[in-house]
C-alpha cells in the first residue's frame, strides 16, 4: 500500500510541507539494570512525531510501549540515542509543561470532588482559586462533565472518572497529550463512546497525542499514524501513516478501507512476533 511507510525520518508525503516535529526520537535504546541481569527494553528507536499527530504505540505486551512513552515525558531516561520534544530535551520540556497525562487508572483523588481534582494541578501551578475554578470547568465542559463537578470519583462510572482525568491533564493546555492505556479497564461500549468523544476532542485542539494500546481497532479508529512494535527488546517494526480521512466517525469501522487498514497493523504485528 502506497500510504505504507516503513519507519524512517522521511515519512511524510512528498507533496505537503512535513509538519514541525514535536518528537524526535533517534537510535534510542533503554536497558533496565535488575538485580539479576540486563533488561533490554528498547533496541535503535526511530520515530518522528510531527505537531498535531494522533499517534498509537501498538505491540504484544511487554514490548516496550510504556517505556518509550516515559523516555518521551522524561520519567524514563535512555540508554543511549537521543530524544528531542519540541526541539529541546524531554527535561526541559517537562520543566515547559509540554506533557499532559492520562493513565490506565484515573488517578482521581477519593476525598476531592470532581472540580477539586482538576483544580489541584493548577493550583499547584501558581493559580488563584478563581481562575483555577474557571479554567476547570471550561475543561470538564469540554469532556461533557459540566453539572458534575461536585460528584466524588466514586460517585461516577469508570468512563466518566477517565473523563475527569482527560480534563485534568488537559486544563493546562500541554503541548503533548501522553495516554498509556486510558480505556483498557472499560468495557467495550464505554470504551466506544471514550473513542469517539476523544476523536472530536483531537479534531477540535489538534493537539499531538501519544496513546498506547492493545486495541489494533481503536488503534485504527483514532490515529493519524500507527507505530507498530516488536517484541522485547522493543523494535519498531512498522510505522503506518493513516490513510483514513480527518473527520472519523464509528461507522467508519464497518468500512473497507478501515478493515483494510487493521489488516495491514494485524500483518505487522504477527511479522514482528516473527521477525
Ligand atoms: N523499572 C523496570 N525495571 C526492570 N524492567 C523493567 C522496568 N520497567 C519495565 N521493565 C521491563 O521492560 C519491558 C518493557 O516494559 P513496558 O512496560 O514498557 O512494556 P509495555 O509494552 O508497555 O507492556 P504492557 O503492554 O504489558 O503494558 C518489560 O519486559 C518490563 O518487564
Amino acid at each position: 500500500m502506497n500510504s505504507t511507510v516503513v519507519s524512517s525520518p522521511a515519512a511524510t508525503s512528498s507533496t505537503a510541507p512535513p509538519p514541525r516535529l514535536a518528537v524526535e526520537v533517534r537510535n534510542a535504546s533503554v536497558v533496565y539494570q535488575t538485580a539479576d541481569s540486563p533488561v533490554h527494553a528498547l533496541s535503535d528507536i526511530d520515530l518522528n512525531i510531527g505537531e498535531g499527530e494522533f499517534v498509537s504505540l501498538i505491540g504484544p505486551s511487554g514490548c516496550g510501549k510504556t517505556t518509550l512513552m516515559r523516555v518521551i515525558a522524561d520519567l524514563e531516561k535512555i540508554s543511549a540515542g537521543e530524544v528531542l520534544v519540541n526541539g529541546v530535551t524531554p527535561h526541559d520540556a517537562r520543566l515547559a509543561r509540554a506533557y499532559g497525562y492520562v493513565f490506565q487508572a484515573p488517578a482521581l483523588f477519593p476525598w476531592r470532588n470532581v472540580l477539586a481534582n482538576v483544580t489541584l494541578p493548577l493550583q499547584i501551578q501558581g493559580k488563584g482559586r478563581a481562575e483555577a475554578k474557571a479554567t476547570a470547568l471550561e475543561h470538564l465542559a469540554r469532556v461533557g462533565l459540566t453539572g458534575f463537578e461536585g460528584k466524588y470519583p466514586w460517585q461516577l462510572s469508570g468512563g466518566m472518572q477517565q473523563r475527569v482525568s482527560i480534563a485534568r491533564a488537559l486544563s493546562f493546555e500541554p503541548k503533548i497529550l501522553m495516554m498509556d492505556e486510558p480505556f483498557g479497564a472499560l468495557d467495550e461500549i464505554t470504551r466506544d463512546r471514550l473513542n469517539e468523544q476523544l476523536q472530536e476532542l483531537w479534531q477540535r485542539e489538534r493537539r499531538t497525542v501519544v496513546f498506547v494500546t492493545h486495541s489494533i481497532a481503536e488503534a485504527v479508529y483514532l490515529s493519524t499514524k500507527i507505530v507498530v512494535m516488536s517484541p522485547r527488546p522493543g523494535r519498531i517494526v512498522k510505522v503506518i501513516d493513516s490513510p483514513l480521512p480527518n473527520e472519523r466517525h464509528l461507522g467508519l469501522r464497518d468500512t473497507p478501507a478501515f478493515m483494510e487498514l487493521a489488516h495491514e497493523v494485524r500483518e505487522a504485528l504477527a511479522d514482528g512476533h516473527h521477525g
